[in-house]
């Protein structure tokens, strides 16, 4: 199966950026929570998403921020596009797309299983990523713990993934699309060009 979407997160420099646009990324992630080795600011992105063409997807990555620091932090950056990653309201996504911004919202697997159905049918509208427990942190999740299915609309796999497992797991799993980290690292943090490259190959088969 190939991945008809590939977002790369986690980049700093500009050196990464240009590489994975020429490997041929959908989608460039920037992290904007705090806490992370891969955390970067507003200032950094806009010169970096300067480097971009239209049609690829940046996207700025946020966790449990208020939503008017989101948007402040996203437009001085230049994303086109907010990744939610904490317990934010799909009112906050509206908000987020009445302000021009493509969205993506990150559950990790145990809290997409706990959603009810009613749940699921409103969040199954959005784009969508499921994720491992803990983000960016190279860790598989357990498929079969997702009772009640797949979600039904577009949705990406992350966690854990690097050029080795990729193929794999999306022949088992059937997402739309990938985003990968830790798995295209030399060291935590730290991207590798090379590693890039081969897990944009090996996921689009
Ligand atoms: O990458 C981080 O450090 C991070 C920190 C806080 C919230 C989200 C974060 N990353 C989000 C991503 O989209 C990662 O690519 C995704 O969790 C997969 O990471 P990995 O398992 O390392 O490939």
């Amino acid at each position: 199966m190939n991945a008809r979407y590939v977002k790369i997160c986690g980049l700093q420099t500009a050196e990464t950026v240009t590489a994975t646009v020429a490997a041929g990324a959908d989608a460039l992630g920037f992290v904007f929570a705090p806490g992370s080795p891969r955390t970067v600011t507003a200032e950094t992105v806009a010169t970096l998403t300067a480097l971009v063409p239209s049609g690829i997807e940046t996207v700025g990555v946020f966790r449990n921020q208020p939503i008017a620091e989101v948007m402040a932090i996203a437009a001085a950056a230049k994303v086109s596009t907010v990744q939610l990653h904490g317990n934010e309201s799909l009112t906050e996504m509206q908000q987020l797309k009445d302000a021009g911004f493509q969205t993506l919202r990150a559950f990790s697997i145990d809290a997409y299983a706990a959603l009810s159905t009613a749940e699921r049918k409103q969040w199954d509208q959005e784009r969508l990523l499921l994720d491992a427990v803990e983000p960016g942190a190279g860790v598989t999740f357990d498929a079969s713990t997702l009772t009640g299915g797949w979600p039904s609309g577009f949705w990406l796999l992350a966690g854990g993934l690097n050029p080795e497992n990729v193929a794999e797991l999306m022949t088992e799993l059937h997402p739309h699309g990938v985003d990968v980290s830790s798995g295209v690292e030399s060291t935590r943090g730290i991207k590798d060009i090379a590693l890039i490259q081969d897990f944009i190959r090996a996921a689009r088969g």
